[in-house]
């Protein structure tokens, strides 16, 4: 029986043969998406390949830039041909919930400004209804207390995310509130709702965004194609 991060190994090495000589690709964030870097950094060492990569993080700009990749930011790129990223939940249309090390923000913009997206995930991951892992709200520290009270109000369970003893903080400096739902009934109302609230940055519901999806299992790799 493998375990989990054997299984997330198994999917972020796989991803890599998506990458291609010469592609500027979108990298995602989190403990999957270093399996991913892993190995494109062995394919920088072994085969010589070179794409220019897009972090969604400062973690990753960093990890990449150590394994030898050249790193830009989205200001200095047109368009990335592809973005490879892990995710928290995925459902039966390839629609998901990220943000779990609270890196939704860059993710999104990476993400949206990508030719195709691929996710990397292992098989603990796919589930029927999104909504059992806590929705990652990105917010603006000021004025949170009132944003989460309106929050509760809704019966969204909001809970303040905190590190070390004090707040969890973005790389753009903002906090995180993580919604408690159990299930997302109604994903687009909730993604339309969150995006219109004040003081709301970004929030983790990523619909209609990716086509593939490379999943980790007992098996092997699964790539499924939406
Ligand atoms: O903010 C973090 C990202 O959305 C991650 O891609 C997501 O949380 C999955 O992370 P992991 O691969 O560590 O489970």
């Amino acid at each position: 029986m493998k375990t989990q991060d054997e299984l997330k190994k198994i999917a972020g090495y796989k991803a890599a043969d998506l990458v291609e000589d010469g592609m500027t690709v979108g990298l995602g964030t989190g403990s999957t998406v270093r399996y991913l870097l892993d190995a494109l950094g062995e394919r920088i060492k072994k085969d010589g390949v070179h794409f220019t990569g897009v972090p969604t993080s400062k973690r990753t700009a960093d990890y990449g830039a150590k394994l030898g990749m050249e790193i830009k930011s989205l200001d200095e790129v047109d368009t990335m041909d592809i973005t490879i990223d892990g995710a928290d939940e995925v459902d039966p249309q390839i629609n998901g919930i990220k943000g779990g090390g609270g890196a939704q923000t860059w993710e999104k913009l990476v993400a949206t400004n990508s030719k195709q997206c691929a996710w990397i995930v292992d098989e603990s991951k796919m589930v029927d209804q999104l909504g059992k892992f806590p929705l990652p709200v990105e917010v603006l520290e000021y004025g949170h207390h009132q944003l989460v009270k309106r929050l509760s109000d809704l019966g969204y369970n909001p809970v303040v995310r905190e590190k070390d003893g004090g707040l969890f903080r973005t790389d753009e400096g903002n906090i995180i509130v993580d919604l408690h739902l159990g299930k997302i009934a109604a994903p687009y109302d909730l993604a339309d709702e969150l995006s219109n609230m004040t003081g709301v940055v970004e929030h983790g519901l990523f619909l209609d965004m990716t086509q593939t999806v490379v999943i980790g299992t007992q098996d092997g790799a699964v790539v499924k194609t939406k």
